[in-house]
């Protein structure tokens, strides 16, 4: 192992000149009102590598690369004499830097917001910056356009030139970032040497992610550094050579992944060892909760399926294979055909809606928690009472309950902090997920359907949601859970169905059911 990545807080990492060190950044601090977010954090990445970074909700990382991209200045002094810098190649700049000569530097970001402007078509968003021109300063449209088009065929991007990138799926529009990214990278002349990407997997499904790495392997070996930051850490040991965790804003080492086992990064990440959520479960002599018969929706064709109180069940495939729309036309939230049973009541789907779906006793946690679940601007405590609110005659009694058992409830599901009266978008992604599973639990759901419940939450926030999982499980609720993240649904359900072109063609159980065995299953229907 190399001894130079290994510096704790605050001791000089390598020498900025060694040949091999694409940047160092020396001394970061921040300090945000009382909160000191960074503490003294110095981080060194490799020229042809691809470094994680790595740490909880809230740990440092986004701030580290704001930093790195002149978007935010650092503390003037840490704790230690000298101030922060930033080297890279046989430069070395006192930070703060603005975001030019952060890109003089070689740097190059995909943020987690993606950064695209949702007017612009998406030749001008991979032109943007070296649009080919005419001897008079022209724009070439039509050579700029048929260079747009090799480049979505080469990346595999389904969409026109001319389209607006606010028209792209979720899926392509994450990938034209990446790309976007990449061809800095690769640009004749290109000053660019260091893609740092900040959760650039979160929304994409296994195929697309296995084709981003092959991208970032190919600009490693081409002498590239690539900054990787995720909660995925299956993903991490996949493509990334070294790591570097944050834990509270402090670096608490660099590990060369070939030598570090899964549980020692999760214990440096959290500074404990997970608890394992593994169950098993009896629902099979359970009463059946849920049946749907025929549903049939924009993906979905012909799904038929039933699950028992108690149990839990996933439903998984590629992504556009069906399974995520199960949930949404199952709870009403949109329309097909089909029937629905809850406990003895049948419903044809097209009568359903989300408000008689929760008057029957059933929720649903959509995957996009910010716009389709939680009210940004409302208290955690309003959040947990909406349904009770929706359903009640009498509000000042919700507002009584609201006050009186927001905070137990949230110190109950481990939402840090447990302030019942922060608004809802001040806190962080795996916290908030935690308030909308304890929305639905208020209600004492017979039926709760999940659609990618830790998508973008940490380690440590995951391993929450699961045990809230289970213990929704265990209280006799049927949880059904859409999701792509195999090894989760392999660890937490009694069988998954897995979905191809809308059908469910595989299930798994009992010892077939892991996460190699589900991951096969998904990319053979394909
Ligand atoms: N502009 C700001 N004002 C006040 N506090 C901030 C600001 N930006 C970040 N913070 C706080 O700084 C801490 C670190 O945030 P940061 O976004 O860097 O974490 P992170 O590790 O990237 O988290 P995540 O994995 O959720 O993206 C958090 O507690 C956050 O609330």
């Amino acid at each position: 192992m190399n001894t130079r990545a290994q510096h704790g807080p605050g001791v000089a990492g390598p020498d900025a000149a060694a040949p091999e060190t694409a940047f160092v950044a020396r001394h970061l601090s921040k300090t945000y009102g009382q909160r000191l977010v960074l503490d003294d954090v110095t981080f060194a990445v490799r020229t042809g590598e691809i470094h994680a970074l790595l740490g909880q909700n809230g740990s440092g990382k986004s701030t580290l690369i704001k930093i790195l991209a002149g978007q935010v200045a650092p503390d003037a002094r840490g704790r230690f004499p000298s101030g922060p810098s930033l080297s890279a190649g046989d430069r070395q700049h006192e930070l703060p830097v603005s975001p030019s000569v952060s890109a003089a530097l070689g740097f190059v970001f995909v943020h987690q917001d993606l950064g695209l402007v949702p007017t612009a078509t998406v030749t001008e968003t991979l032109g943007l910056g070296h649009f080919l021109t005419n001897r008079l300063g022209r724009l070439r449209w039509k050579e700029q356009t048929s260079l747009t088009k090799k480049v979505l065929e080469q990346y595999q991007i389904d969409a026109a030139p001319w389209a607006l990138t606010r028209d792209l799926s979720e899926v392509d529009r994450a990938i034209l970032a990446i790309v976007r990214g990449v061809s800095f990278l690769r640009r004749d002349h290109s000053a660019a040497k260091v893609l740092v990407l900040d959760e650039p997997t979160a929304f994409l499904p296994a195929d697309v992610v296995h084709r981003v790495f092959r991208i970032l392997r190919d600009l490693a070996g081409e002498g590239h550094a690539i900054v990787f930051v995720s909660h995925r850490l299956d993903e991490v040991f996949e493509v990334c050579d070294r790591a570097s965790i944050l834990r509270d804003g402090v670096l608490v080492g660099t590990r060369d992944l070939a030598d570090t086992a899964k549980h020692e990064l999760v214990h440096a990440i959290l500074g404990r060892h997970l608890q394992p959520t593994r169950r098993s479960s009896d629902a099979h002599a359970n009463r059946v909760a849920i049946e749907v018969s025929h549903l049939s929706g924009k993906r979905a064709k012909n799904v038929t399926l039933s699950a028992r109180e108690g149990e839990v069940v996933g439903l998984t495939g590629l992504l556009g294979s069906g399974f995520e729309e199960i949930a949404y036309l199952g709870f009403g939230a949109s329309r097909g055909t089909g029937t629905v049973t809850i406990g003895d009541r049948e419903f044809a789907q097209h009568k359903l809606s989300p408000h008689r779906c929760i008057e029957l006793g059933m929720g649903l946690l959509p995957a996009d928690r910010r716009a389709a679940s939680g009210v940004p601007a409302a208290s955690a405590a309003e959040n947990l009472t909406l349904v009770e609110v929706g359903q009640a005659k009498n509000r000042s009694r919700v507002r009584r309950t609201e006050r009186e058992d927001a905070a137990a409830v949230m110190r109950d599901a481990g939402v840090r902090p447990p302030l019942a009266g922060m608004p809802f978008s001040a806190f962080s992604g795996g916290n908030q997920q935690k308030i909308l599973f304890m929305k639905w639990m208020s209600m004492g759901p017979t039926v709760l359907w999940l659609h990618e419940p830790t998508n973008g939450v940490d380690v440590g926030a995951k391993e929450s949601i699961h045990h809230l999982i289970v213990r929704a499980a265990e209280s006799g609720c049927c949880v059904l859970i859409a999701s792509t993240e195999y090894e989760d649904l392999a660890d937490l359900c009694d069988r998954v169905l897995v979905f191809h072109d809308g059908r469910v063609t595989t299930e798994l159980a009992g010892e077939n059911l892991n996460h190699r065995q589900l991951l096969h299953v998904c990319m053979s229907a394909e």
